[in-house]
């Protein structure tokens, strides 16, 4: 993933899509400062909260990122974020924006499956009750299946005769086919590892043809679910349902239009709200705490204290949070998404060469899992020619090293010849 990661928005109509965009995106207390510069209709920013290495060394204070936040150690760096819309079931067979739909998912190296977990939307998207949201986790993953497989299927009777005509690895004859879905060698080769096949390819039977198919997705497209309207009344069941089948790892049980809510409130000056916290203070909760002036805040009619009550009791005291920045956060783990920060000077982390009390970490790129201190030197630097690395506290590190969180990945490169 040389390039920026990219996380891509799906789910069927009414799902609560553009409102978990939405939440993910009005980010009030969030610096406006991205660094991407061309913006199509589809893209947004999000912003993804990790601990910034301004923490380790005690320098909160100084911290100064030219792109998005840092508060009190938590960073919010942003990542682009992909509006995938027009998904519904038939789209491999080009129903709704089928084709579109597709065309666009091959840009993203993760997706968020926004479910509607109360089951009150069919899966077309028209309002019902009672519906299995299991379900629509299911047909998701068998349009994409169906989408690859049914490419890759048409023309295997060629591919195999041109796999033995040029003596090609698998990796290579699977890369040239799945090119076309943003796929990287280095995915293909991972896929292959996992699975471990004996026979080569021209041996495969149409059911291994198909796992390895699924073993692509799994490592192009890995999938946070966001079971979406927890607060609705019937979302329990559902959640317990959908809990059984898939890896905790990947469900993330969010309330959207809770996010939106808190974050309108808060800019309109009602309440205190961290974002992404269960912390939601009024003026009666700060003027209850001490707090003269409540805080600043204004006061609030009954109807709408009693919205903010309920909300705490239906969302943010059951569930701790609306979830929906942990919806980021579970897709960067999922992708192994690791923070950079580089720094002009290894010793006072600023970005001037001279040392100081001045801004630290300005910086901070994300680059996929198992990225060399080489991989980042190229996306930050370009073709500049390296002369060597340095890490926090001077020490050279060599071109193959990876960078993991907590270790090469603060660095100071320099230009020139070794
Ligand atoms: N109860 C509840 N309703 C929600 C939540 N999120 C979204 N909704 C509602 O669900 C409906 C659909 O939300 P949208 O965000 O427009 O859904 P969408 O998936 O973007 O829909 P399309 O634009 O048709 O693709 C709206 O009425 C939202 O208010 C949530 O967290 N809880």
């Amino acid at each position: 993933m040389g390039r920026d990661p990219l996380i891509g928005l799906v789910g069927k109509p009414s799902s609560g899509k553009s409102t978990t965009l939405n939440s993910l995106t009005d980010a009030s207390s969030k610096v406006g400062n991205f660094p991407f510069t061309t913006i199509d209709p589809q893209r947004a920013i999000g912003y993804l909260q990790i601990p910034c290495a301004c923490a380790r060394y005690d320098l909160s204070a100084h911290c100064r990122p030219n792109y998005g936040s840092c508060v009190d150690g938590r960073r919010s760096v942003p990542i682009e974020l992909l509006d995938v819309a027009g998904l519904v079931p038939g789209a491999h067979e080009g129903r709704g924006l089928g084709n579109k739909f597709l065309d666009d998912l091959r840009h993203a190296d993760a997706l968020i499956h926004v479910v509607d977990v109360s089951g009150c939307t069919d899966e077309e998207g028209k309002a019902t009750r009672g519906y299995d949201p299991s379900n629509d986790i299911v047909w998701l993953r068998s349009e994409i299946v169906s989408w690859v497989l049914g490419n890759l299927m048409e023309k295997w009777g060629s591919i195999k005769r041109r796999h033995i005509a040029v003596k090609a690895t698998a990796v290579e004859t699977l890369q040239n086919q799945f090119s076309g879905y943003g796929s990287t060698s280095k995915i293909v080769a991972r896929t292959l590892d996992k699975l471990a096949l004996k026979e080569p390819l021209q041996d495969w039977s149409n059911a291994t043809v198909e796992t390895v198919v699924n073993a692509f997705i799994d490592e192009k497209f890995p999938t946070v679910i966001a079971l979406n309207k927890i607060d609705h009344p019937d979302a329990d069941k559902n959640i317990a349902k959908i809990a059984k089948t898939q890896p905790p790892e990947t469900i993330v049980l969010c309330s959207a239009i809770s996010e939106v809510f808190l974050r309108r409130l808060a800019k309109q000056g009602f309440v205190k709200y961290t974002e992404g916290s269960e912390f939601v203070d009024t003026r009666d909760d700060l003027l209850e705490s001490g707090e003269d002036d409540g805080g600043g805040l204004k006061e609030m009619d009954e109807k709408l204290k009693q919205r903010i009550e309920n909300l705490k009791d239906m969302v943010l005291y059951r569930f701790g949070s609306t979830g929906v920045v942990q919806l980021l956060t579970r897709a960067a783990d999922l992708l192994g998404l690791v923070p950079v920060f580089p720094v002009r000077n290894v010793h006072s982390f600023g970005a001037a060469a001279s040392g100081g009390k001045e801004a630290v970490f300005r910086d901070c790129v994300l680059v996929g899992r198992g990225s060399t201190v080489g991989d980042v030197y190229r996306k930050v630097m370009g073709d500049a020619p390296m002369a060597y690395v340095e890490t926090a506290g001077g020490q050279r590190v060599a071109e193959d090293d990876v960078v993991v969180v907590g270790k090469n990945d603060i660095l100071s490169f320099k230009v020139g010849r070794a």
